[in-house]
Parts: structure tokens; C-alpha cells; sequence
């Protein structure tokens, strides 16, 4: 008997609405996991609950609510054109869409690829570079489901795409795109999510995942080391985190001269609060605050059709020989 293959693809995860409330659940799961703040629980929980949780939670909604669609929060209207997406390109294959925090939980769509009887899953996080902060998360969770049932699948996990000729392609087609319709800026910078450098010093390699990304892009697209930069956003809490930091890069431009910038988060496969608000919104701010003219934020790969083909290679490349 064959086999058969299923594919989860797994994203963050993001509020159910942009309440005060609906945020407080999503961040109390996210922020609750060793994976991603990884201090004693002891110090660490008395402080979420007592503390970051009443005081983020009510401040973050208010961001999530200058973004979110009437189709719902980005990251999720994204995640499910993506899952659509694929579906349709593959359509002897069930594609499930699962977040490692909130709905729909990871732990519910790989119950439903089970019951299913598939007998070998393709793990698919849309992370394009490998963290132990997300990636890692997403392995923890798979084999936690499994952890307590005689039967496990066969399964297949990708750890990162990050210098993926497909996904180098789809990148430099959309800021291509972007330098045609906005003219070339006077720098292109790449911004990634940053994480504690502790973690990096401790042995994930996500900067140098980063690194080849921006480095593979910016030799396909010609650009020249004055033309483009790389750095990291959305620091939470006190630790130090990888460096330069994006918001302080961004605020010294001007006076070198850059007028004209155009920034692109290739770590984000959606856009989320992180890219359409602390860049387009913040960040753009913080340039123009600062001297500079033009400011051009380009979107993520989202649904785009090269992203769904790209989506497509990756799974074709996990399955297992005919
Ligand atoms: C607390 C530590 C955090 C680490 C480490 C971290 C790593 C990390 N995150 C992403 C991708 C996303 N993060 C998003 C939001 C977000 N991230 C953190 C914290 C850490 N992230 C918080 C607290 C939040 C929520 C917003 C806030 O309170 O500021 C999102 C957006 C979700 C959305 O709903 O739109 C994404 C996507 C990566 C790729 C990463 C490590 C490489
Ligand atoms: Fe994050
Ligand atoms: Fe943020």
C-alpha cells in the first residue's frame, strides 16, 4: 500500500481580534514558550503575567488594530492564500495551515492530517531562516504531539530556505519590482526580525542564515556594498540583541546623505504587524523625523505567484523518491 504524504506549513500565529484581551491570550502563549524567552519560568512567569502582559497587551492591540483587514489580521489572511496557494498548485496532496501560537493550533492540524491516515508529513515552517526561536519551536511542537502515540509517521522537517534559488528570485523579482515603480533608492536596506544575541553567542545561526539571504540577493540583483545594508527589528525586553539595530540604522541615514530609502523584511513570508506597522509606519516616521525624503516599504512575498511556486519546489523537494 502507498504511503500517503500530506504537508503542514506552520507560521507564528496572531491574534484572534485586535482586543486587549485577544492579544493578551496570544502573547501569554507565545511569550510562554522556553523557545522563545527562555529564562527561569520562575523569574519569568510571575513577571509576563504580573507585569508585560496588563501593560503590552492593551498598547499592542492599538497596533493591531491600525493594520488589521476585514478579512482579519494580516498574517493570517496571508497564511491562508498561501495555504489556497499551494493547495491548488498541489492538489494530490492536503495542505494544512497551522500557527505555533493560537488558531489554528499545530496540534489540531496535524491531527487532522493523521486521521486522514497520512503516513508521511512534510514540515514546512515559513520561516526562511532558521532561529531556535521560531523553527526550533515549530520541531518542539510536531514531536510533542507525537510524543505519546505508538504510531509515528514518517516525517520530513525543512529547516530554512534561506538561500533557496527560488526564493532568491522571488525576493529580487519583488524589489525589482519595487525599484521600477519607485526609481532605485539611494539605499536598500534589509531588515530582519531580530533575536538576543545570547542566543546567536549560545549557537543558532540565524545571522549567518540572514547574512547569505541579503548577500545572494544583493550579488543577483548587482548591488554594490554602498548600495545596501542589513539589520535587525523588533527587540523585546532589556538583553542585548543581534545588531545594528533597524530604528537607530534608520535614524543616521539621513545625515550620510541617504534620502531615498526602500527596505524589504525578507525573514517575513506574510506581512504582519512587524513589517506593515513598525516599519511602514514607525520606521518611516523615524526617517522622515530625521531628514530624509522618500521612504518605500516592500511588501512581503505574501501570495504572490512566484512565493507559491517557490512553496511548491520546497515541497517537491521533500518528497520521498517515486
Ligand atoms: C520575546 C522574544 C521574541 C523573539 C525571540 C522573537 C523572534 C522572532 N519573531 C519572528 C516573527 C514575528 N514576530 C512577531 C511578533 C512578535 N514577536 C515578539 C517577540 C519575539 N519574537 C512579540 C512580543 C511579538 C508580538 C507583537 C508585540 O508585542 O510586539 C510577528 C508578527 C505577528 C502578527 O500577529 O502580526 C512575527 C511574524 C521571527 C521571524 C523571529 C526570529 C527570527
Ligand atoms: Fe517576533
Ligand atoms: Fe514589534
Amino acid at each position: 500500500m502507498q504511503i500517503k504524504t500530506g504537508v503542514l506549513l506552520v507560521n507564528l500565529g496572531t491574534p484572534e481580534a485586535p482586543t486587549s484581551a485577544a492579544v493578551k491570550r496570544y502573547l501569554a502563549e507565545f511569550l510562554s514558550d522556553p523557545r522563545v524567552v527562555d529564562v527561569s519560568r520562575a523569574l519569568w512567569l510571575p513577571l509576563l503575567h504580573g507585569v508585560i502582559l496588563p501593560l503590552r497587551s492593551p498598547r499592542v492591540a492599538k497596533l493591531y488594530q491600525a493594520i488589521w483587514t476585514d478579512e482579519g489580521s494580516p498574517l493570517m489572511v496571508y497564511s491562508r492564500r498561501q495555504q489556497a496557494g499551494l493547495q491548488a498548485r498541489l492538489p494530490h496532496l492536503p495542505v494544512e495551515l497551522a500557527m505555533s501560537y493560537g488558531k489554528p493550533a499545530l496540534a489540531q492540524a496535524v491531527q487532522r492530517l493523521y486521521d486522514a491516515g497520512i503516513g508521511n508529513i512534510l514540515v514546512l515552517p515559513l520561516y526562511p531562516q532558521y532561529s531556535c526561536s521560531t523553527s526550533a519551536a515549530v520541531f518542539d511542537a510536531v514531536a510533542a504531539f507525537f510524543a505519546n502515540r505508538r504510531d509515528v509517521p514518517s516525517l520530513s522537517f525543512r529547516r530554512d530556505y534561506a538561500g533557496h534559488p527560488a526564493y532568491i528570485s522571488a525576493l529580487c523579482q519583488s524589489i525589482r519590482r519595487s525599484f521600477t515603480q519607485h526609481g532605485e533608492p539611494d539605499r536598500l536596506l534589509f531588515s530582519f526580525h531580530g533575536i538576543p544575541q545570547r542566543y546567536a553567542d549560545e549557537g543558532d545561526d540565524y545571522p549567518q542564515r540572514c547574512r547569505l539571504t541579503t548577500q545572494a540577493v544583493a550579488i543577483a540583483l548587482g548591488l554594490s556594498n554602498d548600495r545596501y545594508l542589513m539589520t535587525y527589528q523588533s527587540r523585546f525586553g532589556r538583553e542585548p540583541w543581534l545588531t545594528p539595530y533597524t530604528d537607530k540604522t534608520i535614524a543616521s541615514l539621513p545625515a550620510q546623505g541617504v534620502k531615498h530609502l526602500q527596505v524589504v523584511c525578507p525573514g517575513f513570508a506574510s506581512d504582519c504587524l512587524e513589517t506593515l506597522e513598525e516599519i511602514q509606519v514607525q520606521n518611516r516616521d523615524i526617517f522622515l523625523e530625521a531628514g530624509g525624503e522618500r521612504f518605500e516599504y516592500i511588501p512581503a512575498l505574501n501570495d504572490d505567484e512566484a512565493h507559491i511556486e517557490m512553496l511548491a519546489q520546497l515541497v517537491l523537494e521533500m518528497l520521498p523518491p517515486a
